[in-house]
């Protein structure tokens, strides 16, 4: 495989024959249906369980498929690469009688009915008439048939001539002396076409009274060359009518129609075994020379080529076990890779053609001389013949020129006839406006995506809002609520203040009651006298300490010592007697006051 290759799988498609005048009138069923333009449907006939194989393709073309619908998505791309300088194939395969001649041939003369081979002609054609004329084209022939593994020129003057096959290394895989001819014109073709089929092996069978017995190979080769840059392209296409594959019970064929089905059989197992080999990721040997067929389509099958092959089939239920077999051998060529590689023609044959132009225009310009001057001198006999003599050889070379020039076609050339070119510049319209309106789905498509992404984004934004409103409320609520708490919480401590207070006022009484108690322990108040000393107790606030009702502050002995801390020496002394009581109470109960 080259650096520069693009891997490409062969395209199979597949095409769906209508049913025959027999068929329509014997009342068989259609076993074929097509899903979705790209699968096909087959159902088990006679069977008390539906049994249905569904097989997935490029695309499947219907029993009402026009030649037009084929040509268009079978062979197009392929022709438009083939003027960009790649090699292409397109071969029909099935059983005999499922209209591969049909496809690829078609009726010549009757534009619905021309088959992928003429209309890549008038395609050809279209697109040089529209080229640009610093282009010159060479579109070249050659017609070969495989008639029980011999290879013979359909165009030859002895079509039953054998021909062998040759390699070189610059070329490779060739057939030596096949005669190539050059095509200039739609008449020019379908005269090398006419030929050709004329030439090709055809027999009556029960399958199909004009039964191919042979395969034939069309192939047409463009090379393109740019004056400007004086460089050339060249591509090939070859165009594979295989002879169909068919079972001899069916075919009843016998004698010489025996002995051809045996070969076109056998030739096309080994079709069959080189693409599977190709498929296979552990083989390396490709049976390529087991064949004419698979040695001569062996850059079409796994080498530099974009392929498609169409698998034909009959939609009978009698022809069920054929139809499975086409489809199971068409799936399988289905992941053949090829490698295809711009071929950059370095033999260029448009060069060496511009070259030989160049030499006989010269020796026409040293006839042209001569003549003037032996014109001029001549007077004799001898010299009239000379003279004659040269203006034979200046035509000579004058048809020479124009012969070579003929086949080298020039873009903007009108090749076609009008209405064949108007067909294919239509058939190019129409696909551009194919392309457009397929753009403009697209772009359809993508305006739609961006408002749905505008949509979700509106969405999201709002639903973001809500989100924010929604977030916002909370706060709020949280606010109101930590505000609440707050509230609650001042209006707690304030309560806790309040009680606080109380226990810091009940704690003070307590310890002025505490402060009493002591007095009187200190000062040993027998019990008698207590009553009557609590009567006459107070508290002096300004003071802050007990004192005795009636007592004289000058010398009062009770008065307590100044001293920082109240000590248990103090003696003035007031007293709650409702507190006293209570903590008498205590006293009495704990015997002991140190407690306190
Ligand atoms: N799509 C089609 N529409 C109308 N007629 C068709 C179609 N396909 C095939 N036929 C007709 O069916 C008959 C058999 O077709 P054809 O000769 O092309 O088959 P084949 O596959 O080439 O057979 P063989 O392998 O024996 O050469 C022909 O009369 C052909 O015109």
């Amino acid at each position: 495989m080259n650096k520069e290759s693009t891997v490409e799988n062969v395209r199979v498609f597949v095409r769906v024959r209508p049913f025959n005048f027999l068929e329509g009138n014997s009342g068989l069923r259609q076993v074929v249906s097509v899903e979705e333009n790209e699968a096909v449907l087959v159902t088990k006939p006679n069977t008390a369980k539906t049994y249905k194989k569904s097989y997935n393709f490029s695309k499947v073309f219907d029993i009402s498929a026009t030649q037009m619908d084929v040509y268009r998505t079978v062979a197009v791309p392929i022709v438009e690469k083939l003027f960009e300088g790649y090699n292409g194939t397109i071969f029909a395969y099935g059983q005999s009688g499922t209209g591969k001649t049909y496809t690829m041939i078609g009726d010549t003369l009757k534009d619905p009915q021309k088959g992928i081979i003429p209309n890549i002609f008038s395609h050809i054609f279209s697109e040089i008439s529209v080229a640009n004329n610093d282009m010159s084209y060479l579109v070249t022939v050659t017609y070969l048939e495989i008639y029980n593994e011999e290879v013979r020129d359909l165009l030859a003057d002895d079509a039953n001539k054998k021909l062998a096959i040759r390699e070189r290394t610059d070329v490779g895989v060739y057939v030596k002396d096949l005669l190539g001819f050059t095509v200039d014109s739609m008449e020019s073709v379908n005269d090398l076409l006419n030929r050709g089929n004329k030439n090709r092996a055809i027999g009556s069978t029960k399958l199909n009274a004009l039964s191919s017995r042979s395969h034939a190979i069309l192939t047409v080769a463009v090379e393109s060359k740019n004056k400007s840059t004086n460089t050339a392209k060249f591509g090939k296409l070859n165009l594979v009518d295989l002879a169909g594959s068919e079972r001899v019970s069916k075919s009843q064929a016998t004698g010489e129609r025996l002995r051809e089905a045996g070969k076109i059989n056998l030739s096309l197992s080994v079709l069959g075994n080189v693409i599977s080999a190709l498929v296979d990721q552990s083989t390396t040997h490709i049976p390529y020379r087991n064949s004419k067929l698979t040695r001569l389509l062996q850059d079409s099958l796994g080498g530099n080529s974009l392929t498609a092959m169409v698998a034909m089939v009959s939609a009978s239920e009698l022809d069920y076990d054929e139809t499975i077999n086409t489809l199971m051998y068409a799936d399988r060529v289905k992941q053949v890779k090829n490698y295809l590689t711009v071929n950059v023609e370095k033999n260029s044959v448009i060069k060496q053609f511009e070259v030989k132009i160049h030499e006989l225009e010269a020796q026409l310009n040293t006839l042209n001389n001569n003549s003037k001057e032996k014109r001029t001198r001549s007077k004799t006999k001898i010299h009239d013949e000379q003279l004659l003599d040269v203006e034979y050889q200046k035509r000579e070379l004058l048809t020479k020129i124009n012969m070579i020039q003929k086949k080298i076609l020039v873009g903007g050339e009108n090749l076609v006839e009008k209405a064949q070119t108007q067909l294919f510049l239509l058939e190019n319209t129409e696909r551009e406006i194919q392309s457009l309106d397929t753009n403009q789905k697209q772009l359809e498509d993508a305006l739609f995506l961006k408002e749905v992404e505008k949509d979700l984004t509106q969405k999201k934004y709002t639903s973001l809002q809500e989100e924010d409103k929604e977030l916002n409320r909370q706060i709020e609520e949280a606010e109101k609520l930590v505000a609440m708490e707050t509230k609650n919480l001042i209006s707690k401590e304030n309560g806790y203040q309040h009680e606080i207070g109380i226990l810091l006022y009940d704690n003070k009484c307590l310890a002025k009651q505490l402060q009493l108690v002591r007095l009187l322990k200190e000062h040993c108040v027998p019990e008698c006298q207590l009553s009557k000393v609590l009567d006459n107790v107070y508290w002096d606030k300004r003071e802050n300490e007990w004192r005795l009702k009636f007592v004289a502050h000058s010398g009062n002995n009770m008065r307590k010592k100044r001293t920082k801390s109240k000590s248990a020496s103090d003696l003035s002394w007031n007293i709650n007697k409702d507190a006293f009581q209570k903590y008498k109470k205590k006293i009495d109960k704990n015997r002991s006051l140190d407690k306190f």
